[in-house]
This record gives C-alpha cells, structure tokens and sequence, in this order.
C-alpha cells in the first residue's frame, strides 16, 4: 500500500500514580485521502496523532513505514536527532489544536515558516492560500489581533504551505461554530486533495465527519482496571 502504514504500535505513558496506554494493531493512512480519529476525549487520539507526526515515540517493537522507510527506526538516536526533525519538517504539517501560530510573526510569516524550514519557497502557493482561506486582509496582523477562526484557518494554510505528504489536524474546527466548522474543513480537505496530501484529522464529532465522507477509525477505552485505549474499525 502506498502511505503511512503502521502495526503492532503501542504509547505507554506513566506518570506517578498515572498510567495510559493506547494500542494500535493496524493503521494505513493511504496517499491523497482523509481519515479521521474519532473517540471520546482523554481516550488518545492526540498521542496517536503525535506518535503518527513524528512528535511521540512508540513503544519498542512497533512497524511504521512511509515509502520503505521505516519511520520507527529513526527514534533510535534520540528524540532530537537530525534525520527525526528533517523527515518530520518534510513529511508532515501540522493543525495543532490551539493552533500553535507564533506570536510574534504575522499571518503571512507564520504562513511562510514551513516553507522557509523545509527550503520549499514557493510564494505564489501561499499567496493562493492566503487568498482560498480568506486571511488577506488579515496577513499582515498578529496572531492576538485575529479570532478564533482565523488562527484556525491560518494554521490550517502553515500546514499546507510546503505541500506535506500528510497533513495532521487535531481537532481542526472544535472551537468554531457548526457553520464554520462545515466550511473549514470542507475547504481543507479540499485544498489538501488538490495538492495530493493525506489528511488524518482527529474530531468528537462522528455526525460531521460522516457527512463529510471522511474514513473513521475509533479509539475506545477498554473496560476494565487500568486506562487503556484501543483502536477498532468502525
Ligand atoms: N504523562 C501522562 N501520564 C499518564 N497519562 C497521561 C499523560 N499525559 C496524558 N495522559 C493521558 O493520556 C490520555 C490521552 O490523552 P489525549 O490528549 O491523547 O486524548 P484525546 O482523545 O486527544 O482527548 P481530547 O479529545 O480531550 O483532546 C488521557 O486520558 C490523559 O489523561
């Protein structure tokens, strides 16, 4: 298959008195389509997204290919090496859920740092971004000077301005409204299909999704004792 394509992968987390533990036996995430992570808050579908992104190690043992290359592997010389933070910047973009813009660049220098780190300068694309996600007459402003929406639409351009072969989106539209929301992500999943991006987005809302036609994989807690979380087929 050709995309990201993961098995037998496991995140433990422990903290003190804390544990969690989210467990995926398989997980292809095919070129040029969208999935989404759907699941009830707290059962891991920010650390999936992260371990997916390069941003979290799997435990040991874990299978996870791009291209015949295996991603696990480059965990193995530590979380700052080189060639971690190069496939990484390479790979993927990132919506974080808070939006994650940097304060002290504007809209336009926020939108352009993914191409300036990658080396992938292309301002005509991010002069059509900027113009398909209707942020010019807000390019030139701030972050603390823009709502919500447009952080979020501004996010959403970062993460597309060096054309990733994945674009990874947590919760994407939770903070604006369901009209917004509709329009957002239809946008999104539209500019990412036209440049030939994968998408994995995580969300709560299944209805949406499902409109959408967007592909679920669900996180479920397992019941029981300890804090797990698995991920089924829905
Ligand atoms: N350091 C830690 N030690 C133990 N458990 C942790 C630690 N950090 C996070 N967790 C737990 O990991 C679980 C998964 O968190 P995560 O943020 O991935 O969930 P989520 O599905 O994205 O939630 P939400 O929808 O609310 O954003 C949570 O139950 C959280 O309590």
């Amino acid at each position: 298959m050709a995309g990201l394509s993961l098995r037998n992968a496991s995140i433990s987390l422990v903290d003190g008195e804390r544990t969690f533990k989210v467990e995926i036996d398989v997980l292809d995430v095919p070129e040029g389509q969208a999935v989404a992570l759907t699941g009830v808050s707290g059962s891991g579908k920010t650390l999936v997204l992260e371990l997916l992104g390069l941003l979290r190690a799997p435990d040991a043992g874990a299978s996870y290919f791009w291209k015949g290359q295996n991603l696990a592997s480059l965990w193995s010389k530590g979380p700052r090496n080189r060639a971690l933070a190069q496939c990484r910047g390479e790979v993927f973009g990132f919506v974080p859920q808070t939006g994650g813009l940097l304060p002290f660049l504007t809209v336009s220098q926020n939108i352009g740092l993914s191409q300036s780190l990658t080396g992938r300068m292309d301002s005509d694309w991010q002069a059509a971004l900027i113009e398909r996600l209707d942020l010019g007459d807000v390019s030139g402003l701030f972050p603390a000077a823009l709502s919500i929406g447009q952080r979020q639409r501004t996010s959403i351009a970062r993460a597309l301005a060096h054309r990733p072969a994945f674009v990874i989106a947590d919760e994407p539209t939770a903070a604006l409204d369901p009209s917004s929301a509709d329009q957002v992500l239809e946008l999104f999943l539209e500019i990412a299909q036209a440049q030939g991006s994968g998408v994995i987005l995580s969300s709560h809302d299944q209805d949406r999704i499902a409109r959408h036609g967007i592909g679920q994989l669900k996180l479920a807690m397992v019941p029981g004792g300890r804090p797990l979380s698995r991920l089924v087929v829905v």
